[in-house]
């Protein structure tokens, strides 16, 4: 789907305590991921708690143009009847991925290695997102890329016939880049090694093991060494996804900054390659547990509990930056709302996210009565303390779904609310959010209705 319906304008107003138990989606990663594995393994996969967002169902069907066969049997639960590493088939039409760089990225590794070729495009804010960081890695497997100026979509990937194994530095923090790689390398014989300097979410090496391959990984002086030996038979799993750590960060923070409020978000993923902002959160005062510590599927999980809390602005170094990537906006909006300045160090990735997301939320906190800084890898937000954001505005959301969300939370708590010009990119990850979040007490409300 490479736009999204009329723009649905919504503005949230500041709201009485939010109450109640916030039951979140899956995890995007993982339902990507599984659709996937699922795809390129022989059998039948099953899923369960599968994030059916716009993002995910694009996926879905793109495994279908590859020659899988993919079916929903009901609410998150999905079947997938895979054609085995290698075994992808030439896809008729052009792949539309929509919003998701998560998709267009894997997927790209996934059929790199397969002597086939596939086009890629996606919706105005994927086209101008960077594939370069994809497509010249895979180039050392021998897969040819011929995509727009700056390597953007519509791209046309001509996957390898004799791909040799690949030994990869990556030059960005980027688990999709990282996922890409090792996707790629399945189908090619020997061991292919990726090093990433810094760690990011390491779904793609646990369900990689889930599906039979052989991957080691080793902590060394250069980084972490993720070895994969090529291809493997991947056997048909069965997947509960856990419920999404960054789609719970909406309903916890908006807890944490509107008056008198007690949300417990319940099984949430905790794989700590994701929980970065649950760990500043405490470090701002938050008053937020993490209760049931356990595993599930093979990651962990916890009920989350927040409630409304003083916080205090504090200083996030850059390693922390690929554990919390995604939550950025959110935490620029809870840090509003805190006394003194939070400062977000070495946030350049953001700027490529399906926005530039610190020129947005800058935009957005300025235009809601909020002092900001940013610089090429910098954001700066001066807390103005529980009661101090005015709010008021109208605030774009750029076809970007945590823009949106972020900017809604922040008019729960703000004096006179704030409208998002377009609420509908929130259906990408986090469909049935304005449900959940009024059954919590959040008050929403839309021109004419
Ligand atoms: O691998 C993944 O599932 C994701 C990786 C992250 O992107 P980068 O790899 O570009 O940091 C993240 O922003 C995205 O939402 C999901
Ligand atoms: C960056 C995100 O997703 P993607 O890169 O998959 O579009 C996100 O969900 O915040």
């Amino acid at each position: 789907m490479s736009s999204h319906a009329a723009a649905d304008r919504v503005t949230a107003l500041k709201s009485g305590p939010l109450r109640g138990e916030a039951v979140t989606p899956g995890d995007k990663s993982v339902s990507h991921r599984a659709l996937i594995f699922g795809a390129l393994s022989i059998g039948e996969t099953r899923v369960t708690g599968l994030l059916e967002g716009e993002d995910v169902l694009n996926t879905a069907a793109a495994m279908r143009s590859f020659g899988a066969d993919v079916e929903r049997t009901g609410s998150g639960a999905w079947r997938i009847r895979g054609v085995g590493v290698g075994g992808f088939s030439e896809p008729e039409n052009v792949i539309d991925c929509g919003n998701s760089g998560t998709g267009v990225r894997l997927i790209m590794g996934a059929m790199a290695t397969t002597p086939i070729a596939a086009t890629f495009t996606g919706d105005a804010s994927l086209r101008g997102r960077p594939m370069g960081r994809v497509t010249e890695p895979l180039a050392e497997f021998g897969a040819q890329a011929c995509g727009r100026s700056g390597g953007r979509l519509p791209l046309t990937l001509m996957g390898a016939a004799n791909p040799g194994p690949v030994e990869h530095r990556l030059r960005v923090a980027s688990a999709q880049v990282k996922s890409a790689m090792l996707l790629a390398g399945l189908n090619a014989p020997g061991v292919t090694t990726i090093i990433e300097p810094e760690p990011t979410r390491d779904h793609t090496e646990r369900m990689l093991r889930g599906f039979g391959a052989e991957v080691s990984v080793e902590e060394t002086k250069d980084g972490r060494v993720i070895r994969l030996v090529g291809q493997p038979e991947l056997r048909a799993q069965t997947v509960a996804a856990p419920r999404d750590p960054s789609s719970a960060a909406f309903p916890v923070c908006a807890a944490l900054i509107v008056e008198g409020s007690d949300v417990l978000a319940p099984s949430i993923c905790l794989n700590p390659t994701r929980a970065g902002l649950y760990h500043t959160l405490r470090e701002m005062g938050a008053d937020l547990t993490f209760e049931n510590l356990r595993e599930e599927g093979g990651e962990p999980v916890a009920d989350l509990r927040a409630r409304f809390s003083a916080l205090k602005g504090v200083e996030t170094p850059p390693d922390r930056a690929p554990s919390m990537i995604d939550e950025y906006p959110v935490l620029a909006v809870v840090a509003a709302f805190a006394e003194g300045p939070t400062v977000m160090r070495g946030v350049a990735e953001l700027r490529v996210k399906e926005s530039d997301r610190i020129d947005a939320m800058a935009r957005a906190l300025e235009a809601c009565g909020v002092k900001v800084q940013e610089d090429a890898d910098t954001l700066i937000v001066h807390g103005r303390g529980a009661d101090g954001v005015a709010g008021g505005a109208t605030v774009a959301s750029r076809l970007d779904h945590r823009i949106a969300m972020a900017n809604l939370v922040m008019g729960l708590a703000a004096r006179d609310g704030v409208t998002v010009d377009d609420a509908s990119p929130i259906a990408t990850s986090f469909p049935g959010f304005e449900a959940l979040m009024t059954g919590l007490g959040a008050r929403f409300g839309r021109e004419g209705a």
